[in-house]
């Protein structure tokens, strides 16, 4: 990482990586292990409402930008929220953080960030960019890095690539990611890791890279929120997310939500078809609100349809 003493700019870190494949696992794991120092996290998601700084929970500073992805629509925020961060470290919380970190939303082009960053006359002579680390699914790449240009984008802007979820991939399938993701990010390091923590993989270095045919034009993914406090419950909310899935699973790439049980508040996730089993939060800081949402991040969901659905489901309960 380079040295915020060597000409007194702050290194930022980016993370970034397509929508699910494990930036806020694998943050969560080098906050608990102190990788970054004295740290002030940034998160960036793409849904109104946040999910990840729940999950983050040992960063000394930890700011939300929610609502709008970093290298595009949410682009004047995160320069005015760096602006103000670096004049905190040079003002009143002078020393008090070493380094920053930008957990991008799932949709961001980390390299649109890297160059909005340069082209800031103020963030240029205080920031400088340390790396950008890009975390990759294992089971998902091969679909993604097909079909989607930015997970492309994502991959060829990274200093350092994680491999998430390895379990269930075999030897040939990890040698061919390796290999692709070579291809795309020559000089990029390759590392494995579950949930934060190194676990190296086997592979073949001779294995040839995935086909990588030219993306059909695909409409946007964007982000939809249900107010989910009449839910029901988990195990109502759950068949009902199991029937979406079922029904439009090939159009919902993420879902993500905080719903308040009797057992505490539970956080709902599904990646691609995958529904993963919940994990009980923190309990909210008080005055927070009843935070029972649920973010649907997908493509061609029509947003009429899926509310009347919502509130046929709602109301039947
Ligand atoms: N098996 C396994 N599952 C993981 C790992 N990392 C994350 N997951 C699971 O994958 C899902 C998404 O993880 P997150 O860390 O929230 O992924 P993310 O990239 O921050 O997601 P977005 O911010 O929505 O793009 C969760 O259900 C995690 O439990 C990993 O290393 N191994």
């Amino acid at each position: 990482m380079a040295d915020v003493r060597s000409d007194g700019r702050l290194p930022l870190t980016i993370v970034g990586g397509f929508l699910g494949a494990g930036k806020s696992s694998w943050l969560r794991h080098q906050l608990y292990t102190r990788r970054f120092g004295r740290v002030h996290v940034l998160v960036n998601e793409a849904a109104e409402l946040p999910v990840d700084d729940l999950l983050l929970g040992r960063a000394d500073r930890l700011e939300v930008l929610a609502g709008g992805c970093a290298c595009c629509t949410g682009r004047a925020a995160l320069i005015a929220a760096l602006r103000r961060i670096c004049d905190d470290a040079t003002g009143a919380g002078a020393g008090a953080i070493d380094a920053l970190v930008l957990e991008t939303s799932g949709l961001a082009d980390p390299a649109a960030i890297a160059g909005a960053l340069q082209e800031d006359p103020v963030l240029v002579r205080r920031i400088v960019l340390a790396r950008t680390i890009v975390l990759v699914d294992a089971g998902a790449a091969m679909e993604q890095l097909a079909g989607e240009h930015l997970a492309r984008r994502q991959i060829e802007a990274a200093d350092e690539i994680v491999v998430t979820k390895a379990a269930g991939t075999d030897l040939p399938q990890r040698s061919r990611l390796v290999a692709t993701l070579r291809l795309l990010a020559p000089g990029a390091a390759v590392s494995w890791a579950e949930f934060g923590v190194e676990a190296p993989r086997e592979t073949d270095p001779a294995a040839a890279p995935f086909d990588l045919p030219e993306p059909e034009a695909a409409a946007p993914i964007l982000a939809h929120r249900l107010d989910a406090r009449e839910a029901g419950g988990w195990w109502a909310l759950s068949a009902w997310l199991s029937a979406l899935l079922h029904a439009r699973g090939d159009r919902i790439v993420r879902i993500k939500g905080v719903i308040t049980t009797p057992a505490g508040r539970l956080l709902l996730q599904s990646v691609r078809h995958h529904v993963q089993p919940p994990e009980i939060l923190p309990d909210a800081p008080q005055g927070a609100g009843d935070p029972d949402f649920i973010a649907l991040i997908g493509r061609d969901i029509d947003e009429q349809r899926l509310l009347r659905s919502w509130d046929t489901f709602v109301r039947a309960l």
